[in-house]
């Protein structure tokens, strides 16, 4: 799938047809290995310009024939072979060159690019409208060995591809012309212009031009570099083995001659290509569109549903979160209503939003409409919005008053939407004339960075009101996720079960640095502990107090017993003695003062759950890591079945993006649904069972209905397990 065609008389135009991307599946390499072979047999041809279809250049290999048996002409040769050509090859990069792409265009001898100039403000311009340059291979688990790794930095130099091999980051053509990587870019049509540039240097000398006969620019302390890169890489990995054999490619290609890198990048490649990690990411890259496609139990569906046009939104609610999301509206072009009902904090987040603004702005390059924002200290503001989210203190009389008041100020046809992190939404809705109309949008703080959005349907939210949610997250730049409503929705409910499970091990012995240290090696960016001091204790413990939990006057054996289950009451005795964390200065750690952020062991939290567990009668006992992470992520892979068999989530990848978005699961092990998957579901169900013997005082620690009917059919793998849930609900 390349068209070929000859052009201004002399020059053979290739065009890679593959719709969406024009990814380089076996068909593409195939049509462009046949059609360069006809463009340098053809003496009529004296020049030749690849292109991509429908303003893509290309996306790179095809990550779909990963997994199957290769078939057509591989990459490298068909790549070493268009550099080799006698005659001038330009790429004319549209849209995107990345992967492969950007690799395939790095063996033509000429690449040039779309860009286009836009001034937003008269001081700042900002570049829109461009293609984007990259080599993403490391976020799939992968090197970029189709030559990659080595022709790279000999075009840019080694630290600027360092740089991009490592991150895979996308750049645009303004930046890749500045870095050397484009020799042109153009405000006009790019294949044009690429045919006109190939007219101009028919018949030059292409020696110069071969990017592999070029040697990369000396560097005076090449080791001290490498090391360097190694531990920042290493560092930012959390365990990633993809981002540390790119710095060895690297390594290879400012010290080897060309062939010799070339091999070092295949021998990496070999090591990385079958790997779980490579795996998990690749999933994972299907698995955050795949979310997109939301659907509910009530048959609404992401194809069928239509989002109304949002112009104008108002956020309730300055505090935190509150000001994250004004910030997050206006950053994706919404002209926002901001209330505030108290004086105080209202002229704090009018200094604060602006600043969050600037900061935004100056790290994304982009330029903010300043007076897009309006203030105001009465809910009335609000009328003419067509969408509000309510964001206020998280206690169900307040935000039933506001639902209330909003129902009757807010135009007809407006969608209420509420940040409620567990709170009922069916309930809220019930406060409301238009209960369709309102729907959950759950942010993760902080709002206008952290990337995940839960959007819970409510029993009667209409799929307009959820298709309309969803679209507006993405809008924010958030992957928005569709989920049920139930305690905690999705993310939190299964992070109940985890942070349970961590209290149960301090209990039995283990301390807060035993159990962050075992997560923190699994990938976590943090062990519970360390996110717990930093997010603040007091946060669940209000909302165990409002649940009638957070009991200390108990003793015996109910101090640690709920409801006829077991029940930790250790974070809670931290917050009597005023612990709430890193705002204390004191909490499951010790720091250097109140708001300090570096956590050290703290003797007096050691002392402390010794004298706890000698009060209890309870044996410390030797937990080794492997226990660590069965226990806390076994129990919350199991709550995560549970909430599938239930269809507060619609599929596996739902509950993976959440983990991998919002709560820092390592994306190289996929979320915690692949997790299991690759673990083994019998194995998962062998763990649980015997915990649940240990500790049947803890019920959920039985394997979900799910989880066992899904081995009974034979552990099938997780992109089938939808077939498995769907069979399931059928027979209801
Ligand atoms: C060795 C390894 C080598 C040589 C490689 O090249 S590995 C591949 C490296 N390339 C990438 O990682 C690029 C992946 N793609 C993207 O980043 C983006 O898709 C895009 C920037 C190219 C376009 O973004 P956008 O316009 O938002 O579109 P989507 O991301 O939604 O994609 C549309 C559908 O195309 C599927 N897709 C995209 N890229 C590939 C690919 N390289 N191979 C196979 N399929 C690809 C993507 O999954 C979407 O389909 P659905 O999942 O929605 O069905």
């Amino acid at each position: 799938m390349a068209q070929y065609r000859r052009v201004s008389g002399s020059v053979g135009l290739i065009t890679l047809q593959n719709p969406p991307v024009n990814a380089l599946s076996a068909s593409v390499r195939q049509g462009i290995v046949d059609s360069v072979k006809r463009a340098l047999g053809d003496q009529k041809v004296k020049s030749v310009v690849i292109c991509g279809q429908n303003g893509v250049f290309c996306g790179g290999a095809d990550i779909r024939e990963f997994g199957r048996q290769m078939s057509g002409p591989p990459l490298v040769p068909m790549i070493h072979d268009i550099e080799a050509a006698n005659k001038p090859v330009v790429a004319a990069i549209e849209g995107s060159a990345l992967g492969g792409g950007l690799e395939l265009a790095l063996g033509c001898h000429y690449r040039i690019s779309h860009s286009k100039a836009v001034v937003y403000h008269c001081f700042i311009m900002t570049m829109s409208d461009q293609a984007k340059l990259g080599l993403p291979e490391v976020t799939l688990g992968l090197l970029p060995a189709a030559g990659g790794t080595q022709r790279l930095p000999r075009l840019i130099g080694v630290p600027a591809a360092l740089n991009l091999i490592t991150t895979g980051r996308h750049v645009t053509a303004a930046e890749a012309l500045q870095l050397g990587i484009l020799d042109h870019v153009t405000e006009h049509n790019t294949v044009d212009v690429a045919v006109k540039f190939a007219l101009s240097v028919t018949g030059e000398s292409l020696d110069g031009r071969r990017i592999s006969s070029f040697s990369c620019a000396p560097l005076s302390d090449l080791d001290s570099l490498f090391e360097e890169a190694m531990l920042k890489v290493r560092s930012a990995a959390r365990g990633a083995i993809a981002p540390v054999a790119c710095v060895q490619a690297v390594r290879a290609a400012a010290t080897l001659p060309y062939a010799q890198g070339m091999e070092r990048e295949k021998e990496l490649m070999a090591t990385l290509f079958h790997s779980g990690q490579a795996r998990a990411l690749q999933y994972f890259f299907f698995a955050q569109r795949a979310v997109g496609r939301w659907s509910t139990p009530s048959g609404a569906r992401w194809d069928t549903s239509q989002p109304r046009p949002v112009r104008k939104a108002a956020v309730i609610g300055l505090g935190t979160m509150g000001r994250g999301i004004t910030v997050a509206l206006a950053q994706a072009g919404l002209s926002v209503v901001a209330v505030e009902t108290h004086a105080k904090q209202l002229m704090e987040a009018t200094k604060a939003v602006p600043s969050m603004l600037k900061r935004g702005a100056v790290r994304g390059g982009t330029t903010i409409e300043p007076d897009s924002i309006t203030y105001s200290q009465n809910l009335q503001a609000v009328a003419d919005v067509d969408l509000v989210i309510e964001a206020v203190f998280e206690d169900m009389a307040l935000k039933e008053k506001v639902f209330q008041q909003l129902s009757i100020i807010c135009k007809p046809d407006t969608l209420l939407c509420t940040n409620t992190s567990s709170l009922d939404v069916d309930h809220l809705a019930s406060q409301t004339r238009h209960p369709e109309l309102v729907v959950g949008m759950h942010f993760f703080a902080p709002a206008h960075v952290m990337k995940l959005l839960e959007v819970v349907y409510g029993r009667r939210s209409s799929p307009a009101a959820v298709a309309t949610a969803m679209q507006l997250g993405k809008k924010m730049g958030k992957v928005s996720v569709a989920v049920g409503n139930c305690r905690g929705f999705a993310g939190n409910r299964m992070l109940k079960r985890y942070l349970e499970q961590a209290f149960f091990l301090l209990e039995e012995g283990a301390t807060p640095e035993l159990v962050d240290r075992a997560l923190e090696e699994f990938g976590f960016p943090m062990g519970v502990f360390r996110m717990s001091d930093l997010s603040g204790l007091d946060v669940g413990w209000r909302v165990r107090k409002a649940d009638g939990l957070a009991d200390t006057s108990l003793t015996g054996t109910s101090a640690r017993v709920r409801q006829g289950c077991r029940y930790s009451p250790l974070g809670d005795l931290l917050c009597e003695h005023g612990r709430f964390g890193q705002k204390t200065g004191r909490g499951w750690y010790q720091y250097d003062k109140p708001g300090g952020r570096v956590a050290k062991s703290d003797p007096w939290l050691h002392n402390f759950l010794d004298e706890y567990r000698a009060r209890h009668g309870l044996v410390p006992r030797c937990i080794d890591q492997q226990e660590v992470l069965e226990r806390c992520l076994f129990v919350l892979i199991n709550e995560g079945f549970q909430i599938l068999e239930e269809g507060i989530a619609a599929g596996p990848e739902d509950i993976d993006a959440i983990y991998v978005f919002g709560y820092g699961w390592p994306r190289h092990r996929g979320g915690p649904m692949f997790y299991a998957d690759m673990v083994g579901l019998e194995r998962v169900v062998e763990r649980l069972e015997r915990y649940h013997q240990a500790h049947p005082d803890v019920p959920y620690l039985q394997p979900s209905g799910l989880l066992r009917r899904l081995v009974a059919n034979g552990s099938p793998p997780i992109h089938k397990w939808r077939n498995v849930i769907k069979n399931r609900n059928s027979q209801l």
